[in-house]
């Protein structure tokens, strides 16, 4: 059976107490609430909890406001902070001041319950050793509360004091790199540097070289000995973008670097000790590489220690607004004119499908800032910015009608193939007839152009590239159609 206790539960609204009691007490514990921060100093040393719930927004003060004493005083206190606020500026405080848990509201209870067991299980996480507000917590970089950065923000606090390895998955322009920064510059390793490597951006005989460095005469145009990335970010943080893109033997040598924590620059002999912390990020599917024997099994492990998803913008569009007017205040900030949003404005955002991601939220906010002339952005201006006359994916009719004829075709050849053999699978045969026409239409719509259809299309330039080959498409030849 699970561990019962005594809980102290810290929130000013009457109908959080109750719930929370009612369903802890149903468990076996022994439940106190209090409203505000006086009365939680008052009860904390008459009924001695084991497990402490508080809000961050009390009558009295910030609830997070001497948790870190009480702990202090009390290390066996498992602390659970709930709040509206749901930044990561209140996970990385909540982690700081050594809370157990951190649970955005609205919360689940059943988390919260988990949550309580969990704590009564487990010796209370020991605050982290910078200290109280020795982490810059102004301005950090992060836009969103939806449920999915949450998640993100709770495992970046989670992962500020250790050196696990970080793999950060996400379409291209949902933020990976800035995650990347983000852990950098708020964790202990903030003083060092920060370097990042982008696998697709460099050709691929080179990226040993770039990675490891080379000694002098280690091939053509080797002047001098050069260090490579990982002696350069020494200390600190080496960011691997595009990992999915890294050629085979490449991936050998990082994983023996890994492993030994040392590195030989190509050419070189004598190893030297590198201490890195290492956060790769990538929107391949990996899984699928490893399959495909393009990407080692070994490695995969070794870099994803830690995952971080960060789902597309389409999937979390109650961030869409908060960043918007963020990419707008930053414009005005920069000294361009102040604009908001009219709310067809806001709507039209919000419907759109974000093929880019925020990246390209935060270019249209950009240009918004200097094109437009009225203060108010309205949605006629939205209508002419918005690539492809702004059609949301969400538009009801013609989703409706692909998945209709997706169900007819695939019941057809269930109906008309199964068991005859030859076909190469319904699931290939399905794309092989879909995915020209995207490929094409979409090309078309921006004259050719493959780093522009790449991002419309959500997929990395090189992965169109391959698709391209693969169909015989000749991007050149595409016209506008009719
Ligand atoms: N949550 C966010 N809050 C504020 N700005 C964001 C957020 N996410 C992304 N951005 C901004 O969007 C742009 C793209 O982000 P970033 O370069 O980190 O994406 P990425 O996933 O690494 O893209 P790629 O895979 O193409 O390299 C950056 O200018 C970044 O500052």
């Amino acid at each position: 059976m699970a561990a019962t206790g005594s809980i102290l539960v810290v929130d000013d609204d009457p109908a959080i107490c109750v719930v929370v009691g009612e369903a802890l007490r149903r468990q076996g514990h022994k439940v106190k609430t209090a409203a505000s921060i006086r009365e939680r100093t008052a009860l904390m040393s008459s009924f001695a909890p084991d497990v402490l719930i508080t809000d961050v927004m009390l009558p009295d003060g910030d609830g997070l406001d001497g948790v870190a004493e009480i702990i202090e005083h009390k290390p066996d206190l498992n602390v659970i902070i709930l709040s509206a606020q749901n930044t990561l500026n209140t996970a990385i405080r909540a982690t700081e001041k050594g809370a157990f848990e951190y649970l955005p509201k609205p919360f689940d209870l059943n988390e919260l319950t988990r949550a309580v067991s969990d704590a009564l299980g487990t010796r209370a996480v020991a605050a982290n050793g910078d200290g109280e507000g020795a982490l810059p917590h102004d301005g950090l970089p992060l836009v969103g509360r939806s449920p999915a950065m949450q998640e993100v923000y709770r495992t970046i606090a989670r992962v500020l004091s250790n050196d696990l390895s970080i793999l950060v998955l996400g379409e291209s322009g949902t933020g990976k790199e800035l995650v990347a920064e983000a852990i950098h510059s708020l964790g202990q390793r903030r003083t060092k540097p920060f370097v990042a490597i982008n696998m697709a951006a460099i050709p691929r005989e080179l990226i040993e070289a770039e990675l490891f460095g080379y000694e002098k005469g280690a091939f053509t145009g080797a002047h001098a000995r050069t260090a490579g990335k990982f002696e350069q970010a020494q200390g600190g943080t080496l960011f691997l973008d595009e990992i999915g893109d890294m050629p085979l033997e490449a991936q050998t040598r990082l994983l023996r670097v890994l492993q030994s924590g040392e590195v030989t620059t190509v050419g070189g002999s004598k190893p030297v000790r590198v201490n890195v912390r290492i956060i790769a990020a990538t929107n391949k599917d990996l899984l699928q590489l490893i399959e495909e024997n393009r990407f080692r099994q070994d490695l995969y492990y070794r870099l994803n220690v830690v995952p971080i998803a960060l789902p597309p913008l389409r999937e979390r569009r109650e961030d869409v607004i908060l960043l918007a007017r963020h990419f707008l205040e930053r414009a005005a900030i920069e000294g361009l004119p102040r604009k908001s949003l009219s709310d067809e404005a806001a709507q039209m955002l919000m419907a759109y499908h974000w093929p880019g991601n925020v990246r390209e939220l935060q270019n249209l906010m950009q240009r918004l800032a200097v094109l437009s002339r009225e203060n108010v952005i309205a949605g006629d201006i939205l209508r002419h910015a918005l690539p492809l006359d702004s059609v949301p994916a969400d538009h009801a009719v013609p989703a409706d009608q692909l998945a209709h004829a997706v169900r007819e075709w695939t019941r057809r050849q269930l109906g008309v193939g199964l068991g005859q053999g030859g076909s190469r699978s319904l699931h290939d045969d399905l794309l092989a007839v879909v995915e020209p026409i995207l490929l094409q239409e979409t090309l078309a719509s921006v004259d050719g152009n493959q780093i522009r259809a790449a991002g419309l299309l959500g997929i990395n330039r090189n992965t169109l590239r391959k698709k391209l080959t693969d169909y015989g498409l000749d991007p050149l030849q595409l016209r506008v159609p009719d």
